[in-house]
């Protein structure tokens, strides 16, 4: 996307020494940028949320493993490095994903070969990246055409937490047929869910869609159902940290209850989801994809800026009493209406096939 005017990655190298990215945990309020210069760091933006979302979590860890190469070469530091990165979150899958590529590629060369090998795959990494998401942006648009053309009216959209360009390397993956369809002209508006705890929808979503100029309307979490019961959601997109081989959905808490309102309205509901977000090892998400459970203080503190401009964080529980915080939920394939991948759209017990051949 664009930061005034100026094309706009949200992580990118500076030489082989530096890997640049934006802090969301700063955002909407303030856009900082920060320099990560190790794998430790890179472990540590990852798990404590300055770069998050599966495909940017991926990207990360791969540049993560590129950092590390400035400290070593060996195969037991890079194994070290690699367990250190895959520890920080273990839901999204293109973190394990990205790092094992990454120790695949630079395994067999020489030691002498791998620094210069990794930041090259990390590179390539997120290229394919903006490249799988532009290509979903492409098939949701077109599923979103043709819904205008049978509402023949300005389409509703409703959005989950963040799965848009801050969530991966460039234009997003539930958010990309969004920007698609808005660019190629197609009138819609976005419900955005604002996303509890960490309120990547209100924070994150918001942020995006307001920079691009498509209109928009954060909303509490559980005022999704009630507009769907009013017809006022044409259709709900959400992104994926993990999706089985048959289709089951693994996303942002909150996500499972957005389908289940769906399907008890006939609301299309669909998830975008680029390869390496699909774990093609498992087939029951309920039980197979481990949850993140994160700290009981997201629940308890909210960030917010004062009406002098101050950025600040805020209790909102009573004292002595305690929080849970299991960060992502998952949506069984039969609640589940597309899955828009890059290759294209196809039902859930379909996936498969859009992979075959
Ligand atoms: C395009 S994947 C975005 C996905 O990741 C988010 O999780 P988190 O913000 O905790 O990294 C959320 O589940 C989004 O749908």
């Amino acid at each position: 996307m664009k930061i005034n005017g100026q094309p706009y990655r949200t992580i990118h190298p500076i030489g082989h020494e530096i890997v640049q990215i934006i802090d969301q945990t700063r955002l909407p309020h303030a856009f900082e940028v920060k320099p990560l210069s190790n794998v430790n760091e890179a472990a540590e933006a990852i798990r404590h949320m300055l770069v998050r979302g599966a495909p940017l979590i991926g990207a990360a860890a791969a540049y993560g493993m590129a950092l590390a190469t400035k400290q070593g070469v060996d195969e037991a530091w890079l194994d070290d490095s690699a367990a250190f990165l895959m520890a920080t979150r273990p839901t999204a899958v293109n973190l394990r994903w990205a790092v094992q590529r990454m120790l695949n590629v630079l395994k067999p060369l020489p030691e002498t070969q791998r620094h210069e090998a990794a930041w090259f795959e990390a590179a390539a990494i997120c290229d394919e990246d903006v490249a799988l998401n532009q290509a979903i942006g492409r098939h949701g648009a077109e599923m979103l055409q043709a819904l205008y053309q049978k509402k023949g009216r300005p389409l509703n959209v409703l959005t989950h937490c963040n799965a848009g360009w801050l969530a991966a390397v460039d234009w997003g993956t539930a958010l990309a047929p969004i920007y698609t369809a808005f660019e190629a002209g197609l009138p819609l508006h976005v419900w955005v869910d604002e996303t509890r705890p960490r309120n990547q929808g209100a924070s994150l979503t918001a942020w995006e869609l307001a920079n691009h100029g498509v209109p928009h309307t954060v909303i509490a979490d559980n005022a999704g159902g009630h507009l769907m019961q009013h017809g006022e959601v044409d259709v709900v997109i959400v992104g994926a940290d993990r999706v089985t081989a048959t289709g089951d959905v693994c996303n942002k808490i909150g996500t499972y209850l957005k389908a289940l309102a769906a399907y008890d309205n006939q609301v299309p509901f669909y998830a975008a989801v680029p390869s390496p977000t699909i774990d093609w090892a498992i087939s029951d998400g309920l039980r197979e994809i481990p949850i993140e459970e994160r700290s009981a203080d997201e629940v308890a503190w909210v960030q917010g800026k004062t009406t002098q401009g101050e950025i600040l964080c805020v209790n909102v529980l009573p004292q002595g009493s305690s929080a849970a915080n299991p960060a992502f939920d998952v949506t069984p394939a039969r609640l589940v209406t597309g899955i828009i991948t890059e290759r294209g759209i196809a039902a859930p017990q379909a996936m498969k096939l859009l992979y075959e051949g």
